[in-house]
């Protein structure tokens, strides 16, 4: 019997497509598949479930919602032999698009019926991990306002946007030394990517790959207003590069120091953490995860 544990997050892409057990049933084997279906109840419930999983001898842990969802459930699941599964049903879903799972449901779960699995690399920042992305700058600002919102719609990620490119001016200078180079005064963002996706198609770092046991590193330096646009438009059609205040390039290892706060805040995953530590360490554990992927 292969038992699959589904890990339901009920507000992930605005929840209006709930996963049910007379949904999952009809794609998989009575007597051979044994289904049980979770559902999480508030922000890092998905991880007491999957621990709880853990010891109930689930062989593969099916995430369901985006990658705060991935997060939380795949980060119990680093170095063990459990399949990670995913049914993406989040807004973004980066991380289900670098990894070519379609946001079609019974594909989705074609693909964990079908059980291939391959490793992939897992991002780690001062002991918490990602698997799509973490950031400081204008991304870690926007989710930061985003989440206190309260509003996980279009229009309250529109209004964050506003106010994250309002407060920009007034923020107090903050210097940032990446590894031991020359500091930066606020720099506009500082990414640090394992996914070549950040969710709704858009990339910044279109080179990473969940394999290579690489970081990739995007760092732009502060910016005004309308180099702000141009920059939109060239992440529209990756090109950021073509920015001359950017720099890419790949790592195994990567330092952030800020010399004028006592913490950080950044965004991992999509989701605002808040570290209190002036001094940043992001690494890589490669080929740690085993993931469900189409063939
Ligand atoms: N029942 C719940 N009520 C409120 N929040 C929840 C609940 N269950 C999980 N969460 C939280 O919801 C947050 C968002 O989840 P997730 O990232 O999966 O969805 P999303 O934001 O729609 O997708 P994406 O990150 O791909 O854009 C996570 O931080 C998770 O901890």
């Amino acid at each position: 019997m292969i038992r699959i544990h589904f890990i339901v997050n009920p507000i992930a892409g605005h929840g209006n497509a709930p996963l049910t057990q007379e949904e999952l049933q009809p794609f998989f084997i009575n007597g051979v598949h044994d289904l049980t279906i979770k559902v999480s109840e508030y922000k890092a419930h998905a991880t007491e479930l999957t621990k709880a999983s853990i010891q109930e001898k689930a062989d593969i842990i099916v995430a369901c919602g985006g990658d705060g969802t991935i997060n939380e459930v795949a980060t119990c699941l680093i170095g063990t032999d459990i399949a990670l599964g995913i049914v993406p049903m989040g807004s973004g879903n980066g991380l289900a698009s670098n990894l070519k799972i379609p946001k079609k449901r019974r594909k989705a779960l074609e693909i964990i019926r079908n059980k291939h699995v391959e490793r992939m690399d897992v991002g780690n920042i001062n002991g918490r991990y990602f698997f799509s992305n973490t950031g400081v700058g204008f991304d870690a600002s926007l989710i930061k306002h985003y989440e206190s919102s309260e509003k996980r719609t279009i229009l309250g990620y529109i209004s964050a946007c506003a106010i994250t490119f309002r407060d920009i001016e007034k923020n107090e200078p903050l210097s940032i030394t990446v590894d031991e180079e020359t500091p930066m005064i606020n720099p506009f963002i500082i990414l640090i990517s394992n996914s070549n996706e950040m969710g709704y198609k858009l990339s910044l770092t279109p080179k990473a790959s969940l394999q290579d046991g690489l970081l990739d590193v995007l760092v732009i330096k502060k910016i005004g207003k309308f180099k702000m646009l141009w920059l939109g438009f060239l992440i529209l059609i990756r090109k950021v590069h073509w920015l001359k205040e950017s720099k890419s390039f790949q790592t195994k290892n990567i330092q952030l120091k800020c010399d004028d706060s006592e913490f950080f805040d950044t965004q991992v995953d999509g989701e605002h953490n808040r570290i209190d530590n002036n001094h940043l360490n992001i690494s890589l554990l490669e080929k740690s995860l085993c993931v469900l992927t189409a063939k």
